[in-house]
């Protein structure tokens, strides 16, 4: 049975009867401005801030903003059915929850109160490799719902094989690899507050309780955490890697695997090259390369290169309802729900989590039915016009 999404707006009002409104605002624009009042000045830079002067972010948000909704009028959008076939899974909305490392610089039940909303919800969680709660911990707090894995793709191989095996073990289906990261871009509001939170043993779980990460120290990490953090900056990421390399990930991984931070249709034919399942459109939310190519204006170039070889997913600037019809209607399958999701953590735990998967969800249905679908499958670009705001 579908899930009836817009039925929160609903519950919304009932409940204002017996004089309750909701914790957290429904407007999930607001909840950055909220969360910098909430936390210190180190860990709320880490999440909102970006690369260089913050453009590739804004412009992230004007490309969506851009494109304007067409709405269609008269075509029976009584019954409606949110749900959508992504990668082999049939999940009851085009939405995941992006990658995100560190979340207990957020709050403390971190990565467990975003998976547990995610399962509640039924959204796909995707478990980052920079996690502050080990894969393990994380798998049990979710039962059996659908959890993804981001691997950040080590230097070290075993490192990377004993990740795939922890994951696989653990029941994440698919995987993420992500590619835009071989580096830590220029992000000034880190660089000015010399944050960085793996420097502080923060982010690092899943390495630190990783038997081939261990073999590669001298010490256990709890005589000599200095040094756990140095091997793990050491081996974290590795720039030298070219597209050949992707045939050892899909040596050792069954499922879907998925590229994600590409932005380019040369990029996305090689993925098809390289026997890859899917891609992730994203410049992961303008944090990496500043100047880049806004996501939204990436999208239906790759969409288009790909044609149905590939799953498109999108990220980076999705805020409201109507972000998820845009990016759909430019060629995504599904997208992944970044820093809205964050706030709502630091706002309020794993409830502030399942309010932005509620009220997004709610308002791209009630988005899609004002505007004449109903399902996401009948979105497409003749959906959208293009207008500077
Ligand atoms: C605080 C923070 C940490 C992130 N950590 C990761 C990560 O560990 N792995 C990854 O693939 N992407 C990571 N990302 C990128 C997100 O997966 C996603 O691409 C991005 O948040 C989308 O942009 P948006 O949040 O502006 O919508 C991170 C983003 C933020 C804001
Ligand atoms: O901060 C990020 O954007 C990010 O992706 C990251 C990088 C290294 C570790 C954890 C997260």
């Amino acid at each position: 049975m579908a899930k009836h999404w817009a039925d929160f707006q609903y519950e919304i009002y009932l409940n204002g009867m017996t004089g309750t409104v909701p914790r957290l605002p429904t407007d999930l624009t607001r909840l950055e401005e909220l969360t910098e009042q909430r936390l210190g000045p180190g860990p709320v830079g880490y999440v909102a801030g970006s690369a260089g002067d913050g453009s590739t972010a804004r412009a992230n948000r004007a490309a969506l903003q851009g494109r304007r909704i067409v709405p269609r009028m008269l075509r029976d959008v009584q019954e409606r059915d949110l749900s959508a076939e992504v990668l082999g899974r049939a999940l009851p909305a085009p939405l995941a929850l992006a990658p995100i490392g560190v979340l207990s610089i957020m709050h403390p039940e971190a990565e467990t109160a975003a998976a547990r909303a995610a399962a509640a919800q039924e959204v796909p969680f995707v478990l980052s490799s920079a996690s502050s709660t080990p894969i393990e911990r994380v798998a049990e707090a979710m039962g059996d719902a659908e959890r993804w894995f981001q691997l950040y793709w080590a230097k070290d191989r075993e490192v990377t094989r004993s990740f795939l095996n922890r994951a696989k073990a653990s029941g994440f289906s698919v995987l993420v690899v992500t590619l835009d990261t071989p580096l830590l871009a220029w992000r000034p509001r880190d660089l000015d507050q010399a944050y960085l939170p793996f420097l502080h043993g923060v982010g690092t779980a899943n390495y630190f309780s990783d038997p081939a990460f261990q073999a590669g120290l001298t010490k256990p990490v709890h005589e000599d955490p200095n040094a756990a953090v140095l091997h793990f900056v050491g081996m974290f990421a590795d720039p030298g890697k070219t597209w050949p390399d992707l045939a050892f990930l899909r040596e050792n991984w069954d499922g879907p695997i998925v590229l994600k931070g590409i932005v380019h249709p040369d990029d996305a034919r090689l993925a098809v090259d390289a026997g890859m399942d899917g891609v992730v459109v994203s410049n992961h939310g303008g944090r990496q390369v500043a100047g880049s190519i806004a996501a939204a204006d990436a999208l239906p170039r790759v969409a288009e290169a790909v044609g149905d070889r590939l799953t498109v997913l999108f990220d980076s600037g999705v805020r409201t309802g109507d972000d998820v019809f845009k990016a759909l209607a430019l060629g995504a399958r599904a997208v992944l729900l970044g820093r809205p999701y964050v706030y709502g953590l630091a706002l309020d735990g794993q409830a502030g989590v399942e309010h932005v998967i509620r009220c997004l969800l709610a308002e791209f249905d009630l988005t899609l039915a004002l505007s004449g679908h109903a399902t996401p499958g009948s979105l497409g670009p003749a959906d959208l016009v293009e207008q500077s705001v």
